[in-house]
């Protein structure tokens, strides 16, 4: 713990050294890049380490400058190092990622003579984004769809790596860091830590900008709000040319010690799994898709992605116009289909077998899951104490099933469950992934679940 402290300290004044400042005045006497306007903390339940508000913050106030020289960049890496310039033109297919993810690991590979030491040291040593669950966790989903976006992560993850390797080679790295494990590890780096830059589709790693936590992006900002703040920017960071530099605003006002949140987008809980390896209890972005009968597709021109039941359990606008079409009469469907186009309900008759329809879609669905909501709720209780589990009694067979199912694949027998001392930090770490995966398809069931009410509540009081 002291050491993690020291090495904080030593990464803020190297920080404070390349420019980097959280105050909006230059101020070369300080040691530390942060204190003035914001320091780093820990938050439990909102991601672990992050910055909080060393003072007041005023919404629209400029938080945190990073100067360009100060950004972790392909070209920087690359023009700083010969032999990975060299190395990296005989391999012209590499993606943007790609070429940030070697130049990474070669920056590692380097220790302490690299100059990115500090920061290097302060990145976290694993990461939980779909790529780099194993299958028991995969199949822990449930559902199709998320596992098919976590099998398609693995399988992009292993393609990428193994498209690298040559040029990793080449490099001479480290065999630890030739690993897929270490190519997992990049990659996640650069999927949950870089920030846009224009120059560069890989992005940049941006450091201290990046010790900030997400909040989903606020809703219904008014004009006047907007007006009333420093804004003529409606985003809370970027890239500025007029000063070189990585600018973050604050969103909104903030009282002394409350987390500064940035807004990285707008991610269902599955993206957020995806791309940063976490998900939200209270997502608003959230959303549970399901899959229509073939010929309704041809129905409407949406597009996929819009049809869908959002977080508080209501069809999507285009969910709904596409059933009340494929409800109405083939004969009539030419005649209408304006109106269902255009979000109107088409009859009584019409919106009730709607209802019933997506009802019941929703309800197979929960059906075809080997757990129920409670039985994850039960599951999630569970994984929490999970060190001191030492039996099975009183849980259904789903759960007891899918608890053999990780003790198997973690190689953990029952008796090494008895203290925490047994569980290894690998099976901690497989733990942490299994509670998300139930942790999702629990929040994805609840927004069935919702939906199924929702469609209730019409069926029973039409006029709703
Ligand atoms: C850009 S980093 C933020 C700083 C990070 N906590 C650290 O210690 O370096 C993004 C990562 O922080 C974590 N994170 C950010 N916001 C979170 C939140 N609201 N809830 C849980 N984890 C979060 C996730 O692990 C994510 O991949």
């Amino acid at each position: 713990m002291e050491e993690d402290d020291a090495n904080l300290q030593s990464f803020l004044r190297w920080a404070a050294a390349l420019g980097i400042s959280d105050s909006s005045i230059s101020d070369c006497s300080s040691s530390s890049c942060l204190g003035r306007t914001l320091s780093v903390s820990h938050f439990p339940d909102a991601g672990g380490r992050g910055l909080a508000a060393a003072r007041g913050i005023r919404k629209g106030e400029l938080i945190l400058r990073v100067p360009k020289a100060a950004l972790v960049t392909s070209d920087c890496l690359i023009s700083n190092d010969q032999k990975l310039s060299a190395a990296l033109e005989r391999y012209p297919s590499l993606s943007s990622t790609q070429i940030l993810s070697v130049a990474l690991l070669n920056e590692v590979n380097k220790g302490r003579s690299s100059l990115w030491y500090h920061y290097l040291k302060q990145l976290p040593q694993s990461y939980d984004l779909l790529a780099s669950f194993g299958q028991f966790e995969i199949e822990a989903l449930q559902i199709d769809d998320a596992i098919w976006a976590a099998e398609k992560a693995v399988d992009k993850g292993k393609m990428e790596w193994e498209e690298a390797a040559p040029v990793m080679c080449e490099l001479n790295l480290k065999p630890q860091l030739m690993t897929f494990y270490a190519w997992l590890w990049a990659s996640a780096t650069i999927s949950s830590r870089t920030m846009h830059i224009p120059w560069d589709t890989a992005g940049c790693l941006c450091p201290v900008g990046d010790f900030f936590n997400y909040a989903p992006p606020e809703e219904g900002n008014s004009i006047e709000e907007l007006l009333d703040a420093n804004t003529d920017r409606l985003t809370d960071a970027g890239y500025d040319e007029g000063v070189a530099s990585y600018c973050f605003y604050a969103k909104r006002n903030y009282g002394k010690a409350d987390q500064v949140l940035l807004s990285y987008g707008t991610y269902t809980n599955l993206e957020l799994l995806e791309h940063y390896g976490f998900l939200l209890q209270e997502n608003p972005n959230d959303k549970a898709f399901i899959s229509l009968e073939p010929e309704m597709y041809s129905l409407c021109s949406w597009p996929k992605e819009s049809i869908y039941i959002s977080e508080d359990g209501m069809p999507s606008f285009a969910l709904l116009s596409t059933v009340r079409l494929w409800a109405t009469p083939m004969s009539k469907r030419r005649s209408i289909k304006h109106i269902a186009l255009s979000g109107h309900r088409i009859s009584a008759e019409n919106e009730a077998a709607v209802m019933e329809w997506i009802a019941d879609k929703c309800q197979a669905l929960l059906s075809s899951c080997s757990t129920t909501i409670d039985e994850d709720i039960l599951m999630l209780l569970v994984i929490d104490k999970f060190q001191d589990y030492t039996g099975e009694a009183e849980l259904s067979p789903a759960l007891c099933d899918e608890i053999r199912a990780f003790l198997e694949s973690n190689h953990v027998t029952c008796e090494g469950l008895s203290t925490k001392l047994h569980v290894s930090l690998k099976t901690r770490r497989s733990v942490y992934r299994w509670k998300l995966a139930v942790q999702w398809r629990h929040g994805y069931k609840r927004i069935l679940s919702d939906c199924i009410s929702y469609c209730t509540r019409m069926l029973d009081n039409p006029s709703c």
